[in-house]
C-alpha cells in the first residue's frame, strides 16, 4: 500500500505534509519535519523582509482547534531560500515547498525574483490569503487583483507555483475563482487557509483569548474541515485535471486525510492537529491511512482520488 503522489511531476514518498505556518518559522522546526514521516514540507510565508508579527498572546487551541493571529512574523524569504538550497544540496532526490507573500504584486514579483536567482528547484506557494495582517484585505477575495498577481505572476516565474487560497462560501464565487485560475499554469492551488476572523471567548473572563485585532483571528482544526473538503472538492469539480488540488483543513486522523483525498486532494497539508501532536503526528496518519485503504482494497492514491459519489 503507497500513501506516495506528485505535484508538478515532482515525486513524494508521502501525500501528507505540514501546513505552511506550523512547525516550519526556522531551521529547527523544518529540519524536524524533514526528518518525520511526512512526505516533504512547506515554509512559512517569507516577506522581503524579516517580520516580528503580531503581539501575543496570538495563538489559542480549543478542544475544537485554533484561532491565530500571528500577523506574518517569519525570518524574511532569504533565509528560508538559504535553508532550503542547503537541504536541497544533501538530500537531491527529495522536494520542498517554498511558501512566500508580498503585500502587493510589486513585492510579489520581487521574492519571485529572489527564488528565480537561487535557482530554486522546489515548488512555490504564493500565499494569498494572509487574514491576520491589519489594514490589509485578504487578497484571495479580491478576483480581479488575483487575476492581475496570477497574470504578472506567470508572465515573471517559470518554475512550478501553486497559490494557498482562502475558503470560499458560494457557489458564484466558486465558478468566478476557477474561471481565473483556469486561465494560469498553476501546478496546484492550496485549499483552503485560516477561515478569517473568527471570535472565541473566555466565559468566566467573559474576555477574547488573543491581542491582536480585538480577539478576531484565523480559525483552524474541526471547525473548519466540512468548509475545507468543499473548496477542495468545487475546484477539483471545475479545474483544469493539470491543477493539482492541496487539501488543507481539520485534518486530525486518517479518516480526514482519506476525505480529502476523496474530493480530489493530490497531497494534504496538517495546520492545528500538528500544533496540537506535533510531527509523530505524521506516522500517526499514515498508519491511519494505509488501515483504511488496505480495508477499502486500494493500493494507491489514484485508486480512490476524486472519486466522490453523488446521491442519484
Ligand atoms: C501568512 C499569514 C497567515 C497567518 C498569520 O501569520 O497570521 N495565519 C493564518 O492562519 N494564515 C496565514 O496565511
Amino acid at each position: 500500500i503507497s500513501t506516495a503522489t506528485s505535484i508538478a511531476q515532482q515525486k513524494f514518498n508521502n501525500c501528507i505534509m505540514n501546513a505552511s505556518g506550523v512547525w516550519c518559522s526556522d531551521e529547527k522546526e523544518l529540519t524536524i519535519i524533514d526528518n518525520s514521516a511526512a512526505g516533504t514540507f512547506v515554509t512559512k510565508s517569507g516577506t522581503l523582509q524579516p517580520r516580528e508579527g503580531n503581539p501575543s498572546p496570538r495563538y489559542f487551541e480549543t478542544s475544537w482547534g485554533s484561532i491565530n493571529s500571528m500577523g506574518l512574523p517569519n525570518r524574511g524569504l532569504d533565509y528560508y531560500l538559504d535553508f532550503v538550497q542547503k537541504l536541497q544540496q544533501q538530500k537531491r532526490q527529495k522536494h520542498y515547498f517554498i511558501s512566500c507573500t508580498g503585500f502587493n504584486v510589486q513585492e510579489d514579483l520581487l521574492l519571485l525574483k529572489k527564488i528565480t536567482d537561487a535557482d530554486f528547484k522546489g515548488i512555490v506557494e504564493l500565499n494569498l490569503s494572509c487574514p491576520n495582517v491589519p489594514g490589509k484585505p485578504q487578497t484571495g477575495y479580491d478576483f480581479a487583483t488575483v487575476d492581475m498577481i496570477l497574470k504578472n505572476v506567470f508572465e515573471n516565474y517559470a518554475g512550478p507555483l501553486g497559490v494557498k487560497l482562502p475558503p470560499y462560501f458560494d457557489i458564484v464565487h466558486f465558478n468566478q475563482m476557477a474561471q481565473i485560475l483556469n486561465k494560469y499554469p498553476l501546478a496546484y492551488i492550496n485549499c483552503v487557509n485560516s477561515i478569517g476572523n473568527g471570535l472565541y471567548i473566555d466565559d468566566e473572563k467573559e474576555q477574547v483569548v488573543i491581542k491582536p485585532k480585538n480577539g478576531f483571528g484565523g480559525i483552524g482544526g474541526d471547525y473548519i474541515k466540512p468548509t475545507a473538503l468543499a473548496n477542495v472538492h468545487a475546484f477539483y469539480q471545475r479545474l483544469d485535471p493539470k491543477i493539482q488540488i492541496i487539501g488543507t483543513g481539520g485534518i486530525k486522523n486518517g479518516q480526514d486525510v482519506f476525505e480529502h483525498i476523496l474530493c480530489g486532494a493530490s497531497m494534504v497539508q496538517v495546520g492545528t492537529a500538528l500544533m496540537k501532536e506535533g510531527p509523530d503526528i505524521f506516522e500517526r496518519l499514515t498508519q491511519e491511512l494505509k488501515t483504511i485503504m488496505q480495508a477499502k482494497g486500494y493500493s494507491k492514491i489514484a485508486d480512490f482520488k476524486g472519486k466522490l459519489k453523488y446521491l442519484a
